[in-house]
Order: C-alpha cells, then structure tokens, then sequence
C-alpha cells in the first residue's frame, strides 16, 4: 500500500477556484474523508487525485511515484494511475454480468484468464457478491451493485482507493449498515481510502481522520474526535453537529483561559481564543453540553423554557436569557418554565466571528 501526498494543490476553472492551496498527507492504510457542503470542492480533489480533471498548480504523490507536479510530460494519465474508483451512480456495463464487469480492467491490463477468473472470485468474495457473479446489474438491489462497483474497483489491487459518496442512492437504514461493512472491508485490506461526502454523520463514523472543506479550502484536519470536540472555527462547529453560537465581549484574555461576558451579563471562564478587534466575539457550545443544574454557579445562569420538542432519544429545548435565545438538551423530560444552566468551561469555544451562514 502506499501513501498519498497532496502539496499546495489548487485547481482552477477559468476564473472560479474550485481548490485553493490543499495540503494533505494520507498515510498508508488510512480512511481520509473529505467533507464538507455542496460545491466545497470535495470532488474536484478527488477527480484531480484520480486525473478526470487538470490540477492548476501543486503536487500529487502516490507512494514515491509523482501524478502530477505542473509539468504536462510528469502528468500519469488516469489509466495509468491504477486507482481504484467508486462513484455515487454505480456505474456498471449494463450489458455485462457481474463477472464481465469485473473482467474488464483485467483484460485492459492484460491478464490471463485463470489469473482474472482468481481475482474476480477474490473480489466478489470480499463484498459477499460470489453468488451473483453471472446476473446482470439490473437484477440486483441497490445496495448488491454499489457491492459490485466496489470489488470492480479493487478487483486489480489498487494502492489507492477513491470513493465519491458512494452509499449515497441507497436508503438511511441500508446506507448505515453499508458504512459499517465498507470499513471493516478497508481495513481488513488496509487500503489507503478517500472518501467524499457531505454528511457529517456518516464521516465521523468511518474516518480515521476529516478534512473539513469550505469554499475549496480545508478549514480543518483531524480525528472525528478532534473535528468534533475541539472545532478549528465556527464554520466546523456549525457543520459537523449543531452549536450555539451567542454574542459576547472578551473581558480578560490569557493563555490558558478567557473570561467572556455575554450578550445576557453572564460572565464565563472558557478556552483561550480570539475576539474581533473590537472585543466582540461568540461563544460556540452545543446542546448536549450545556448542563441543566440545581444551584446556580460559576458559568452559570437562568434561563426561561421558550419551546420543547421531542426528538425520540432526547428532548430539546430553546431558552432563552435576557435577549439570547439558545438550545439545550437533556435524556429526561423538563416540566419547569425556567432552568439553571452550566456551561462547562472544557465545551466552550471563542471565536471572533460566527461564519457567515452559521
Ligand atoms: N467543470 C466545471 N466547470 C466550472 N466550474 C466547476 C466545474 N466543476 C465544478 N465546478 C465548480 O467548482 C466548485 C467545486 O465543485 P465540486 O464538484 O468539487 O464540489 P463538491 O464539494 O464535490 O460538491 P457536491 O457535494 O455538490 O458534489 C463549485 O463551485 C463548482 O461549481
């Protein structure tokens, strides 16, 4: 297997940039995800990594081998690249069983037929498919031809596999079980992975680390942990789950905390961070953080119950302090018209600005 670098890649088209200077390093084995909102620039990386698109300028490395570094005679083809590719359409022959699907980039890479018939047995095997090997794609389900768009993709080894939202035609219960087993077969072939999507559940579930996008910049990279405890910026914590975002000034800054006062009075210790210049910032928390009390206490305050709704596993709430507005969460029913609030200062984070669409 083999790892991949990407050095300050950016592509252009005419006068849009779709991705501005990326810089990642996916070690060998691991599941990288891209994520982030439509239009972000998540498949034209991976189109460029597989060679569908021109790259403008910056490299591309698989293992010690260069796919592209801006010279037209060092750019590798896409056929020669030998990377395994899935798409959201599965984009199988029609008119080939499943067996000939798999066949064909054997036969463009010139293998004998006992040794195609060995791998294709390997492949199908791996994604449980053996027993379909001679149906065509239409007699099988959804969910059996992303299957067999999968071991097409590995049937010939590739060091790299690259994944466009590949579960993303199939319905929530099947997409979530077809998570699971993609993982498990990724790692039991320790094949380094990308994987393109923009639902953040599905990314945290699978990846060994997210490379959050916006506007075809990585606004963060990082374990699912990292990405979800530990937001780079409110843009991550808007996208990846939910945060409150609310209104204060710094009134003390330092390097192991700050002191913040809220649009509401409330004064809070949190993390150290940044505020605007002019001393505005917010504070971003999200829900199931935020602790429901007896007695009020340091970060703390009272807030009043605006709306509850049941959400099946958890209630939620807005309240509401002063003139902030803001959700909570709890496992149990809250009956009270007010309730006591702590913001733990570990879940608090300052950011200058809430991101625009935030
Ligand atoms: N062939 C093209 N010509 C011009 N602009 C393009 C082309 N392909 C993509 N773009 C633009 O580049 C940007 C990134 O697009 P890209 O398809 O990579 O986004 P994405 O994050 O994969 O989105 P989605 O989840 O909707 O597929 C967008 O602004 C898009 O409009």
């Amino acid at each position: 297997m083999a790892d991949l670098v990407l050095e300050n890649l950016t592509i252009k088209y005419g006068e849009v940039t779709a991705v501005e200077n990326l810089n990642i390093h996916v070690a060998s084995g691991e599941f990288l995800t891209l994520l982030g909102p439509s239009g972000c620039g998540k498949s034209t990386s991976l189109f460029a990594v597989a060679g569908l698109n021109h790259a403008t300028s910056g490299i591309i490395r698989v293992g010690d081998k260069v796919l592209f570094d801006g010279h037209p005679r060092n750019t590798v083809p896409p056929e020669r690249r030998n990377i395994g590719l899935v798409f959201q359409s599965y984009a199988l022959w029609p008119h080939k069983t499943v067996a000939d699907n798999l066949a064909f980039p054997l036969i463009l890479r010139k293998m004998g037929k006992s040794q195609r018939d060995e791998r294709i047995r390997e492949a199908l095997g791996l994604v449980e498919m053996l027993p379909y090997a001679d149906r065509f794609p239409f007699e099988l389900s959804g969910g059996q031809q992303q299957r067999v768009a999968l071991a097409r993709a590995l049937v010939y080894r590739p060091p790299l596999l690259l994944l466009d939202e590949p579960l993303s035609n199939l319905d929530a219960k099947l997409r979530e079980r077809a998570r699971v087993w993609l993982r498990e077969l990724q790692e039991r072939l320790n094949v380094t992975t990308i994987y393109v999507t923009h639902d953040q559940a599905e990314a945290l579930a699978v990846s060994d680390r997210i490379a959050v996008m916006s506007m075809g910049r990585m606004r963060q990279l990082g374990s699912p942990r990292d990405i979800y405890e530990r937001p780079a910026d409110s843009f991550v914590a808007d996208f990846i789950g939910s945060s409150n975002f609310l209104d204060g000034r710094m009134i003390e800054s330092g390097t192991d905390q700050a002191r913040v006062r809220l649009a509401d009075g409330t004064e809070l210790v949190t993390p150290p961070g940044r505020a605007g210049a002019d001393g505005a910032l917010v504070v971003a928390i999200r829900p199931e953080r935020i602790e429901v009390v007896r007695e009020l206490g340091p970060n703390g305050l009272r807030a009043s119950v605006m709306q509850k709704v049941y959400l099946g596993s958890v209630w939620q709430y807005v309240v509401r302090s002063g003139e902030m507005e803001f959700r909570i969460q709890t496992t149990w029913e809250i009956d009270d018209p007010t309730v006591t609030l702590r913001f733990p200062p570990e879940h608090c984070a300052v950011f200058a600005e809430k991101f625009a669409g935030a």
